[in-house]
């Protein structure tokens, strides 16, 4: 568990993190987001102590941060940023094995660890190990910083944009990886993005900063369906939520049971968010749905009517609208 508490970073006379209280569970994915300069990279970074905090406290699993050997940091916090860091006079292989080269792990668990990543994120190990940084694409050297940040597997994976600057089918692939190394691992996870369909996508916790300070966190849904200000709700995408809600709710959720009726021509997985969903009964313009299994049985049916959530005006009426609420 990460707990900061009334955490504050001056740069001289600037407060670039202004009293900052957040905890972060073990195996959650916690995202930052805000503005750019509003403080998130400076709250990432004072957690593994590449700064120092000003004021307040931050422990890991209890225990002040200040309190740790740095060989113990380097160990339990991964780090992987979005220029990567790589040292371009090194091999892949040696870039993912800097850490445990510096822990003094044998050659020969080395070779073995770097070998084992690299099957992990999907590189090639006698294409890649033995390339130069500068012989890579975007999206592989990418691959090869988050490899390096998991290479001593840490428990906390520290994340500052490390798919910025990629193309978006490049990015979406590299977030569903995360999202499976996540449950796979069940690493802590905190990661800034600059990116709210990407941090909707990742977040189990999301948290808004502003100037220096937290706005608000919970659960995307949470924050979607009642954000707590004009400046969350405009960071959320203002009248492009209900989308991003649907961006978040798979098929399974709204569908119903087959009846008698015949069968509906186009067909959505089960596993299709309400988004795809929704994008199928436009592009076809079906307003029903058969939903399907992996093995392309029909399991359900998923009317319009039923995907926008019609006659659940419980769920709507406690959805905020700030304006709203604040008319
Ligand atoms: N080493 C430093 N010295 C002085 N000021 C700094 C330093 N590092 C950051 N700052 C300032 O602190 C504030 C927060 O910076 P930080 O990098 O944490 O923001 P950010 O939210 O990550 O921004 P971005 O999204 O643009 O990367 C900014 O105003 C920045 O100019």
């Amino acid at each position: 568990m990460i707990e900061l508490i009334q955490v504050s970073k001056r740069f001289g006379d600037a407060l670039a993190v202004d009293d900052v209280s957040l905890s972060i569970e073990r195996g959650e994915l916690c995202v930052l987001i805000g503005t750019s300069g509003c403080g998130k990279s400076t709250t990432l970074r004072m957690i593994n102590r590449l700064i120092e905090h000003s004021a307040g406290e931050i422990h890991l699993e209890g225990q002040p941060v200040r309190e740790f050997r740095e060989e113990v940091l380097r160990r339990r916090i991964g780090y992987a940023i979005q220029s990567t860091g790589l040292f371009p006079h090194w091999t892949v292989a040696r870039n993912i094995g800097l850490v445990p080269g510096l822990l003094k792990w044998p050659r020969a668990r080395i070779r073995e660890r770097v070998e084992e990543l690299m099957a992990l994120l999907g590189l090639e190990v006698e294409e890649f190990a033995d390339k130069y940084p500068s012989q890579l694409s975007g999206g592989q050297a990418q691959r090869v910083g988050v490899a390096r940040a998991l290479a001593a597997d840490p428990d906390i994976l520290l994340m500052d944009e490390p798919f910025g600057a990629l193309d978006p089918i490049t990015r979406e692939s590299l977030q569903d990886e995360l999202v499976r190394l996540q449950a796979r691992l069940n690493k802590t996870i905190v990661f800034v993005t600059h990116d709210m369909d990407e941090a909707l996508r990742l977040a189990d916790r999301l948290v808004v900063m502003n100037h220096g300070r937290i706005i608000q966190q919970g659960h995307p849904l949470e924050l979607l369906r009642r954000p707590a200000d004009g400046f969350v709700e405009s960071l959320l995408g203002g009248a492009d939520r209900g989308l991003k809600e649907a961006a978040l709710l798979p098929v399974s959720q709204r569908m119903t049971a087959l009846d008698d009726a015949p069968l509906a021509e186009q067909r959505v997985s089960q596993q299709a968010t309400l988004r795809e969903a929704l994008s199928i009964m436009l592009w076809r313009h079906a307003d029903c749905l058969t939903v399907v299994d992996a093995a392309d049985t029909p399991v359900g049916q998923l009317s319009l009517r039923q995907l926008v959530g019609a006659g659940d005006a419980r769920a709507a009426a406690g959805r905020t609208d700030t304006d709203q609420a604040a008319g």
